[in-house]
């Protein structure tokens, strides 16, 4: 009885790449999660640890980076054939290269302003007591992102701050909302119309705020839901910072004018806050956390 080797594969998976067409003022986005698997004369990093016919998984991915760069990006398709054919081309030990790619689909809202495809989730928790009725709308799950006009420095500097000062960079976020009703609304109440209005005004606020923080933008979006909402009492606001990671291309001789981006997974900035009216009726129960 003899012990062999089986059918064996490798790559990097989950690649998580948003390509920025910045085509003047009107930008272009491409939002893809690209996994690569090679095969071929692969025995001897299984039998011995020799690697000399292994092309890293790191370089798989930063042949991605590099390919968005320099071809940009277009169908999934096409952007597949063309890594798995470069990988098979190049690498004499690779007989077979495997490129399976997840496209998330954008929205556009304004030239440079996008809302991620697929439904939000309307919310509403209402709290009747013999005292008072508490009606709480909202919204989560809805996912936005602005290509430019947002900026980040000017933050505090200590031993353990390695952060950049942006002066450009991608805005993106899931927007996690709640407002709280003034009231019940009475009879006429059209919930719909509130709600749609509201909503408006979180996504208006997120595209037309020029940016140097997600807090001045959530604060932004409370205000702008006040101001279009009189019967909103109070709003809260839970905004992930999705950050986006600019591609380091230079090791492959390759400029990276806010282009290709890395998009982050884990972890992210959280940024919660609370927009009121000064003369806001009080929460009658709990109904944020
Ligand atoms: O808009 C931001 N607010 C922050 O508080 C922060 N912190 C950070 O690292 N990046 C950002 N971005």
């Amino acid at each position: 009885m003899a012990i062999v080797l089986g059918p064996n594969r490798y790559g990097k998976a989950e690649t998580r790449l948003v390509r920025v067409h910045r085509d003047g003022e009107t930008h272009g986005l491409v939002d893809f999660n690209v996994s690569a698997a090679l095969s071929g004369d692969l025995t001897a990093t299984h039998l011995t640890g020799d690697n000399s016919g292994v092309l890293p998984t790191d370089t798989m991915k930063n042949t991605a980076y590099a390919f968005a760069r320099k071809h940009g990006v277009g169908e999934p398709e096409a952007f597949a054939l063309l890594l798995a054919r470069h990988f098979v081309a190049t690498q004499p030990q690779v007989h077979g290269a495997k490129v399976s790619i997840e496209s998330f689909a954008w929205d556009r809202l304004g030239p440079h302003s996008f809302r991620r495809r697929g439904d939000h989730t309307r919310t509403t928790v209402v709290t009747v007591t013999e005292e008072a009725t508490q009606v709480v709308s909202g919204v989560t799950g809805l996912v936005l992102l602005n290509s430019t006009d947002s900026e980040f420095h000017g933050f505090v500097q200590d031993e353990f701050t390695t952060l950049p000062p942006a002066t450009d960079r991608i805005l993106a976020t899931a927007v996690d909302a709640r407002w709280r009703h003034r009231d019940d609304g009475g009879d006429s109440a059209d919930w719909a119309k509130s709600f749609e209005g509201a909503l408006d005004a979180l996504v208006g606020a997120f595209v037309g705020t020029y940016s140097y923080s997600l807090q001045q933008t959530l604060y932004a979006m409370g205000s702008r839901l006040l101001e279009a909402r009189p019967e909103v009492a109070e709003v809260r606001l839970a905004l992930p910072n999705k950050h986006h990671y600019l591609a380091d291309l230079s090791p492959f001789g390759l400029d990276n004018p806010n282009e290709v981006f890395i998009a982050g997974d884990r972890p992210y900035g959280l940024i919660e806050g609370s927009v009121t009216r000064d003369d806001a009726p009080p929460a009658t129960a709990g109904w944020w956390l």
